[in-house]
């Protein structure tokens, strides 16, 4: 049969496992402390010191009411000679020990006061060190993690873990660094109980354990509540940011009851979750106290009837140790609370473990060949991707891109234009197949030197809350005002900059809104003409602007163009009639390729579409769309 031990060891050791799995468990965030090592010494150095220096007083208090209590008594010693001699001065009269020890427990106070204030400068320090590694470790899992875990996780959570969370966390080390540091003069409390009486000291800590144990169980509950606030509060700041990001199309479509329910909704969890917790955390320290109370009152009867009468302790020393229990009892209500709140703050620590975690999240292999520039062509062997396991939006995709020439993607909304441009600077990897560059795979290249060859201009332009100058020379370094204007203009940028209070230093506001569409898409061109891309990326870059603008765009854009490899996305097809190449795509898929007049002539997809957007009879012919593009007889119906 097997050995069956009581509960409350079995209890007592599942709790020593769990506190060994939680070294385990949060290596993520407490091998930080390796870069700070020294701050976090001296804080628990000095605490050390004041935990030692009220240990003294305390010695110094047993002499000095041994003097006072009983003057005619052998005086207190230490049985260290000199410092029984010279400090505490057992040969001089009772009145001169008294001033003595007086004067020593007034050192000792003001030392160990010294050593709390440093103490708490360095436990603070150690605690905003800890959290600033943390925010910066947040940072470089960001950056590292592909684009495909952004795309699943919502960005109001992230930005939650990223401010309140780690805000919570600070906290809770905080109170984490309180209960080390309290738990020392603990320890030295319970190391002068057990001088002064070890009955009594046996008596005292077993009924205070007792009472952690009892109080154990609500510290689960605590904990558990406690995710709940994290997660409530994630909630709240996803939809707080969704309504602000969206609050032109919540304005539109007159959606702000819905908006209100979802808000107030999310807001009232936040409480709910909160006021769950606080109940529990806030009944901790009122019980702590009434039952320590308790075993107090009981301590001091105890210890009257059993050994003061009779003889076994000294009033002197019974006086003493329960000055020591009385500064226990509250040291350990504090230790007791802190575990409480420190509970309270548990799901920000799963929070910011589980974004810090490496496994299950999508991260890019970084290569290893410095990228240099492409010299024959962009070619996609086999490639099949899908962002779902699942699901795939690229099926078996093989196609030539040629250095120097212009490859434009044609197809529906959804046919996978985007995603397969996405795969060429690497945002996401082929989940099949692979994509080579003059026959090197992509993979093997260091992502930021192939990156820094690219230039995108998208639909979806971010525009940085800072000056026009800054946003237009973002990822380019060493770029000079000259370039700068140079860049505006090729752009058609320059006029609209200069009309704006104050020219090149306007600074834009967060995502640009002091731009219109087409003011955004032309600032992002002139950004892409700055960088001197080797490849040059245009996703739908002119969508946003007026037919004449678009004009204008076109012809600085083709001018970029000269000389580089361009890959463009369009649903106006006046804008990739120069195309050397026309690629169309249905459902992830390749299904017409040539040249632009070729596939025309082919009657197939892209004369269909061109039919639909032109309407130019039953045969189309590029001189056609060129001459209805210049005269500006575009029709407006995209596909
Ligand atoms: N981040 C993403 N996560 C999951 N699915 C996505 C993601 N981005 C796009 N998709 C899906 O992949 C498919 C192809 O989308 P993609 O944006 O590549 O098409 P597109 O041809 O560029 O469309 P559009 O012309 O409208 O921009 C669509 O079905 C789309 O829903």
């Amino acid at each position: 049969m097997l050995l069956r031990l009581p509960a409350p060891l079995r209890r007592s050791f599942k709790r020593t496992l769990k506190a060994t799995s939680f070294w385990q468990e949060n290596y993520t965030i407490l091998r930080e402390f390796k870069h700070f090592p020294l701050v976090a010494i001296l804080a628990i150095g000095c605490a050390m010191g004041a935990a030692s220096f009220e240990g003294f007083s305390f010695g110094f208090l047993l002499a000095f009411l041994q003097s006072l209590v009983n003057p005619d008594a052998p005086p207190f010693h230490t049985g260290l000679g000199w410092f029984d001699q010279w400090i505490l001065g057992v040969s001089e009269s009772s009145t001169n020990r008294l001033y003595r020890v007086s004067a020593l427990i007034l050192a000792a106070t003001w030392i160990r006061s010294g050593f709390n204030y440093l103490t708490q400068v360095y436990t603070e320090l150690t605690q905003q060190k800890l959290v600033d590694r943390l925010r910066k470790q947040i940072f470089e899992q960001l950056q590292a993690l592909s684009l495909g875990y952004f795309s699943k996780t919502n960005s109001g959570e992230l930005l939650n873990t990223l401010t309140s969370e780690i805000g919570r966390l600070q906290a809770a080390f905080g109170l984490l660094s309180f209960i080390i540091t309290r738990s020392l003069t603990l320890t030295v409390y319970v190391y002068l109980m057990f001088r002064l009486s070890w009955q009594l000291s046996i008596v005292s800590l077993t009924l205070f354990i007792l009472l952690s144990v009892a109080l154990s169980g609500l510290m689960t509950r605590i904990r558990q509540a406690s995710t709940g606030v994290s997660s409530s509060n994630g909630r709240f700041t996803a939809t707080a940011m969704e309504f602000i990001n969206g609050i032109r199309t919540v304005q539109a479509f007159a959606t702000q009851d819905f908006e209100r329910r979802r808000f107030y909704k999310a807001s009232s969890d936040v409480l709910d979750a909160s006021m769950k917790a606080t109940k529990g955390y806030a009944l901790v320290r009122p019980l702590a106290e009434a039952l320590a109370t308790t075993v107090l009152i009981g301590m001091i009867i105890l210890a009257l009837t059993l050994f003061v009468t009779n003889g076994i302790m000294q009033t002197a020393t019974l006086l003493t140790f329960l000055f020591i229990l009385f500064r226990l009892v509250p040291a350990l209500h504090e230790i007791n609370g802190s575990r409480a709140a420190m509970g309270g703050f548990w799901g920000s620590l799963n929070n910011i473990r589980e974004l810090l975690e490496t496994e299950n999240k999508p991260y890019l292999k970084d290569g290893h060949l410095p990228f240099s520039e492409l010299r024959q062509a962009v070619t996609f062997k086999s490639v099949d991707f899908g962002y779902d396991s699942e699901q795939f939006v690229l099926n078996n995709i093989n196609l030539t891109i040629k250095q120097g020439e212009m490859t434009a993607l044609v197809g529906a909304s959804g046919a996978g234009k985007t995603t397969l441009v996405d795969l060429i600077p690497r945002f996401y990897d082929p989940t099949r197949g692979g994509i080579f560059i003059d026959g090197v795979d992509l993979r093997e290249f260091q992502i930021n030197s192939l990156r820094r060859r690219f230039a995108i201009v998208s639909q979806d332009t971010f525009i940085f809350n800072t000056t026009v100058h800054d946003n237009i020379a973002y990822g380019t370094e060493g770029a000079t005002e000259d370039d700068i204007i140079e860049v505006a203009k090729l752009a058609n940028a320059l006029e609209f900059i200069q009309e704006m209070p104050e020219g090149f230093d306007t600074r834009l506001g967060d995502r640009g809104v002091r731009l219109s569409g087409g003011q955004r898409q032309r600032i992002a061109i002139a950004r892409a003409i700055l960088r001197n891309p080797d490849i040059l990326i245009l996703d739908e870059a002119t969508s946003a602007l007026d037919s004449i603008s678009e004009r204008l765009i076109q012809a600085s854009l083709e001018k970029l163009a000269e000389g580089r490899t361009v890959i463009a996305i369009a649903h106006r097809l006046s804008t990739i009639i120069r195309a050397d190449k026309v690629v169309v795509m249905e459902q992830g898929r390749v299904v017409e390729e040539g040249s632009y007049q070729e596939l025309l002539d082919q009657r197939g997809k892209l004369w269909n579409y061109h039919q639909m957007q032109y309407e130019v009879g039953d045969r189309g012919n590029v001189g056609a769309i060129a001459e209805a593009t210049i005269t500006g007889a575009t029709n407006t119906e995209q596909f």
